[in-house]
């Protein structure tokens, strides 16, 4: 077993985990702030005729209602103006005769799941006394929440999503090198890309920005080496960098696991993504192309009291943030549905690019090796409050691994902080 920690020689950086209420509050500040962002910003919106409301997209409409009718909550807007498909000038002759609730439900999109309408009419509560700064209640245990829009989708998760990410022709052009590439991808169920429990009928393949000199390894697993990024997902990437940037400055894209779902069985269970490359509160991008799918999310740990889930529907051309502490705190999955609405190019197919920054400081030739010759992964415990390294053998078979276990120290920025096997205090490389 390795030698106990020494006394750090660094100081830990204080603010990288400031107390988890603050985060909270500060999350959903920035959730809101960066929905209300997307949505052009309330104040600013301006009333667009019934001609023009074809060209807006929902979250702009979403954007002008709530400046027309600040006193009514997000959800209760998305709710109405789905029953009018879509027409803003409907929504406002509805609310101008003193209606606050849909005329008429729009049917949900799958079987078995409650719509976001059907859900806030099960609840029993009024959709005009909530206000759109007041987080929602979450679903109950047992139903599906479903969110079409960022609006709605920052109002009640920690996700943020932003549609037509990348100019349509670049969207083309990728989700077409991306089907000819995933020909050739390893055929579902030849490695488990996620832990025991979860079925992964999909098949994937990691790309990086620079070839890895040491393998990476997943859940007991040693990875094929990763492939080198296509231009168009460089050019992608580029557009996705700049956008994180704008949520972790010190941050770039340097990996993207690339998913193909071919055709409506096909998904991945409920499980979260591994900390052991991108450390604590990472952030991830996922572009979504081909047939729109739905990403469920679930609040963690489940418990007797466990809550419902949340369905986020993810159309072609979208990029869904997964936001700093998700990881730690809820757990998503795309679930296998019935049928899919087909896509004029990828049929019933659907590629989902999970852009990541593996840190070089958190890199396969940086985070050691435990005593039985296995690798350690970092994993948190639920909440995020402390996290801990610990041997994969528990992946790779029953009686398998040294039981290594340690709780994580943190540098500056996150950075791991480890011994080496005389116990002197190192740190990862450069972040
Ligand atoms: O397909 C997606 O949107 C999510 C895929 C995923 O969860 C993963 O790559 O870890
Ligand atoms: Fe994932």
């Amino acid at each position: 077993m390795p030698p106990s920690r020494k006394k750090l020689k660094k100081p830990l950086d204080p603010s990288f985990f400031e107390p988890k209420s603050q985060r909270d509050r500060r999350g959903s500040a920035e959730n809101s702030a960066t929905a209300r962002a997307a949505a052009g910003g309330c104040s600013t919106a301006k009333y667009v005729s019934e001609e023009g409301d074809e060209q807006l997209d929902t979250d702009t409409k979403i954007a002008i209602l709530a400046s027309l009718h600040p006193s009514l909550s997000t959800a209760a807007l998305i709710d109405i103006l789905l029953s009018v498909n879509g027409s803003i000038e409907a929504t406002s002759k509805l609310l101008a005769a003193g209606q606050t609730t849909p005329q008429a439900r729009k049917p949900p999109s799958t079987t078995n799941q409650s719509s976001l309408e059907t859900f806030i009419s099960t609840q029993g509560t009024s959709t005009t006394t909530s206000t759109t700064t007041s987080t929602p209640k979450p679903p109950p245990k047992g139903q599906t929440l479903h969110l079409y829009t960022p609006a709605s989708i920052a109002l009640h998760t920690p996700c943020v999503l932003h549609t037509t990410f990348l100019p349509p022709p670049l969207a083309t052009t990728l989700l077409q090198e991306l089907l000819h590439e995933s020909t050739t991808f390893p055929p579902p169920g030849k490695f488990n890309l996620f832990s025991r429990t979860v079925q992964s009928p999909h098949r994937s393949v990691m790309y990086t920005t620079t070839p890895a000199t040491t393998p990476y390894y997943y859940q007991g697993l040693t990875l094929p080496p990763p492939r080198a990024f296509t231009p168009s997902m460089s050019t992608a990437a580029g557009l996705v960098e700049e956008h994180f940037r704008t949520l972790e400055p010190r941050g770039r894209i340097t990996a993207a696991l690339v998913n193909c779902y071919a055709g409506p069985q096909q998904g991945v269970g409920f499980h979260t993504d591994a900390l052991t490359y991108i450390g604590p509160r990472a952030i991830i991008c996922t572009l979504s192309l081909g047939v729109t799918r739905e990403f469920r999310i679930q609040k963690q740990p489940p418990s007797s009291h466990s809550l419902g889930t949340y369905a986020i529907h993810l159309p072609h051309n979208s990029l869904l943030v997964m936001t700093a502490g998700m990881q730690e705190n809820w757990k998503h999955s795309i679930p296998l549905v019935q049928r899919v609405d087909r896509h004029e190019i990828s049929g019933d197919i659907r590629i989902a690019i999970t852009f990541r920054w593996y840190r070089d400081d958190y890199g396969p030739e940086v985070t050691p090796a435990c005593g039985c010759g296995g690798r350690m992964v970092l994993r948190p415990v639920w909440g995020g409050e402390k996290y801990f390294w610990s041997c994969d053998g528990e992946y790779r078979g029953v009686g398998q691994g040294c039981g290594y276990f340690k709780w994580a120290v943190f540098g500056e920025g996150g950075r791991p902080v480890f011994e080496d096997e005389k116990g002197k205090v190192v740190e990862g490389g450069d972040g």
